[in-house]
């Protein structure tokens, strides 16, 4: 039997994964809009690789197509899904570079769609238990595949998902910080919440690409060319991450087929 594809969803600095074999574009049509995705193999299993913002980062992450994205991957048969979200650090103990392995977040969006069941499906009205947002087995998985490259990664950590486009203020990162924010992002939610209603398994990485607004030393502002100085020596890290867990179920499948 044929594995269901792995989903791997990214955003800001990852806009390709240069890994995949056997490429092949599509853009998956869904009841609520169009998802571009890249099929590829990875260790000869299947993925699809999704980037959240669009080719070229021209989605900024109020305006993602998250309900789309998530429709066209579970459409597409996948039922495990690995985020990767980059993020600013509140926890003044994290720093530039840190991998977070996310078990919880806040949502502090404002305007987004956040939900497939909006009272017009055959479903009705649905409330999804989100008592565990991040799936126990694949950040077991994730966590495992770091140990192995003796790559740190921190088990555990509350993602506060804020609006955006704008970087926050210093009063909102201390309220996230009161509420048990450890980093904060900008498109974790409602993707993961997406995902739950979809039935789909979800974990994400959080990769810290600087401290977020008044963490640390002092109130300096929150340039893009400091983001993408860490992007630029901390991304292989993230992939290497992806590339060992994938290593690993193959060679597992392998095992099993043998
Ligand atoms: C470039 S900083 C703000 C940008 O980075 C984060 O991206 P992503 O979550 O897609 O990894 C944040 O959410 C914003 O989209
Ligand atoms: O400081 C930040 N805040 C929100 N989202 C982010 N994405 C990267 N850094 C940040």
């Amino acid at each position: 039997m044929t594995a269901p594809p792995l989903a791997v969803v990214a955003g800001t600095g990852f806009y390709d994964l240069e890994a995949l074999q056997d490429r092949s574009e599509q853009t998956v049509e869904t009841r609520w809009g169009p998802a571009r995705v890249t099929h590829g193999r990875w260790h000869g299993l299947p993925v699809v690789f999704l980037t959240r913002h669009g080719p070229g980062h021209t989605l900024p992450p109020h305006l993602v197509n998250y309900r789309a994205n998530i429709r066209a991957l579970a459409d597409l048969g996948c039922t495990d899904v690995l985020a990767v979200n980059v993020t600013g650090s509140i926890d003044p103990d994290l720093a530039p570079g840190d991998l977070l392995c996310l078990d919880d977040f806040l949502d502090l969006t404002r305007q987004r769609p956040l939900t497939f069941f909006d009272g017009s499906g055959p479903q009705g009205v649905v409330h999804v238990d989100v008592s565990t947002p991040y799936h126990p087995e694949l950040r077991r998985e994730l966590l495992e595949a770091a140990a192995a490259l003796g790559q740190p990664m921190r088990d555990g950590g509350v993602y506060a998902a804020f609006e955006g486009p704008r970087f926050e203020t210093a009063a909102e990162i201390r309220l996230a910080r009161l509420a048990g924010a450890d980093v904060a992002g900008m498109t974790g939610v409602p993707e993961v919440t997406l995902a739950h209603e979809a039935g789909l398994r979800y974990a994400a990485v959080s990769l810290v690409v600087n401290p977020a607004t008044g963490v640390g030393e002092g109130t300096e502002p929150i340039t893009m060319s400091e983001i993408e100085a860490v992007l630029t020596r901390s991304r292989e890290a993230v992939v290497a991450v992806l590339d060992e867990l994938v290593h690993t179920r193959a060679t597992f499948a392998e095992e099993d087929a043998g």
